[in-house]
């Protein structure tokens, strides 16, 4: 299948001529496959909208080839090397030393390759790694990683090392899922998918857009946004103890819930659907676990009365919050009380947010959720056909 992919080049002299050519681009492709299912997936910086498309490549394109695999070696031992250095770099600034006073050599050696990673990938460059993560003092640092800036796979990889230095090393799945890469363009991934028989049986074309998250990526938005059937807006649920990688004195899940209003509140998006996916379940999970609480960054938890155990109540809590935000400002009234669905009344219009909590490196978890969101934009591209 098909995969065309706009990037806007980085260090670009001519930024708007390079931006009117993606929106001719974009336009040209809307004119000509109008009859798909557009999605456009928004969040913020790290917040699993690429993971998402790769999850689509795996179930519904054709997957991963051994070239593809191939290609990401490297992004993944950079990965590797940017986990370790800064795991490693914030020491000192958080009073903390090696544990092992023998590996004083490798924190060396790692600290010389600098942020941009050793000449070469080989075998003592892999040895140094493992000695410091398996360090007592580095162990300490990562756990403390909330008061840095650290890539969420970092422990993933770390604890894969010895897999990643092989020489016949060939990245699986979930490796790829997990793999950060930071998205610096606009990309589309187009796929079919089979419509259940209760909704008309056939087959459905998709396009699904993915922006950059950061901050400095968001102009860029407003040129995918004609003709959009539905929004999934990403968020990071496990970002509520950590500061924005932008700007160092921005709570990450504040962040997210100041995107999610604009984005609701954008005249340019009154008529795509809206679908919120409170992701990285996993590490909110883990966070929790940990004996972590929200409410150190969000006293109002402490307000919160819901039932169920820390996890469940956590959750709850942050999609009260984003239910919140659709029911501000303009006057408008909650309709349902149903968990998971809120519609909401702009003049006689209802205008419905749904939510879902989700893990998008689960590949199991995304094809239902998948599923379930299927349903939800067909029957609201039918009923505004009078269909339905
Ligand atoms: N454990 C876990 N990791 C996740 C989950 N979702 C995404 N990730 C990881 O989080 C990192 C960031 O995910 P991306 O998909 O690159 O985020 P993005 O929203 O595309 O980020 P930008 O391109 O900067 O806007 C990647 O390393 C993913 O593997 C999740 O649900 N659980
Ligand atoms: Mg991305």
């Amino acid at each position: 299948m098909k995969m065309p992919i706009l990037k806007c080049r980085k260090g670009e002299t001519d930024d708007e001529e390079n931006s009117k050519e993606i929106d001719r681009e974009i336009k040209q492709w809307i004119k000509s496959y109008n009859e798909a299912i557009k999605l456009l997936l928004l969040g913020t910086g790290e917040s699993g909208k690429t993971t998402i498309i790769k999850q689509m490549k795996i179930l519904h394109v054709q997957g991963f080839s051994a070239s593809d695999r191939a290609e990401k070696i490297q992004f993944i031992r950079q990965n590797i090397h940017e986990s370790i250095y800064d795991i490693t770099s914030h020491m000192p600034a958080l009073g903390l030393e090696l544990q092992n006073f023998s590996n004083e050599p490798s924190r060396q050696y790692i600290m010389r390759c600098g942020p941009q990673g050793p000449a070469e990938f080989d075998e003592e460059y892999f040895d140094h790694v493992l000695k410091l993560w398996r360090d007592g003092g580095v162990k300490e640092s990562f756990r403390r990683n909330n008061e840095y800036q650290l890539i969420d796979s970092a422990e993933y990889f770390l604890d894969r090392v010895d897999l990643v230095a092989r020489p016949d090393y060939l990245p699986s799945d979930a490796d790829l899922l997990r793999c950060r890469q930071k998205t610096t363009g606009i990309q589309k991934i187009e796929f079919k998918v089979k419509v259940p028989k209760s909704m008309q049986g056939g087959v459905q074309d998709f396009w699904m857009f993915d922006v950059g998250g950061q901050r400095g990526e968001r102009k860029k938005w407003i040129q995918v946004f004609e003709g959009i059937h539905a929004i999934w807006f990403l968020v990071a649920c496990s970002d509520f103890d950590q500061r924005l990688r932008e700007d160092l004195s921005q709570n990450r899940l504040k962040e997210a819930l100041e995107l999610f209003e604009d984005v609701w509140q954008s005249r340019f998006l009154l008529e795509a659907g809206l679908i919120v996916f409170l992701n990285k379940q996993d590490l909110l999970e883990n966070k929790i676990k940990q004996g972590k609480s929200i409410a150190t960054y969000f006293p109002e938890y402490n307000e919160y009365k819901a039932a169920g155990d820390e996890y469940s109540r956590t959750r709850l809590f942050i999609r009260s919050m984003f239910a919140d935000v659709t029911t501000r400002k303009r006057e408008r009234k909650k309709m349902s009380t149903s968990a998971e669905k809120f519609i909401v009344l702009e003049g006689n219009k209802p205008r419905e947010c749904f939510f879902h909590f989700t893990t998008a490196t689960d590949t199991n978890n995304v094809a239902a959720v998948f599923r379930d969101v299927h349903q939800i934009i067909l029957k609201q591209i039918f009923s505004s056909m009078g269909i339905f």
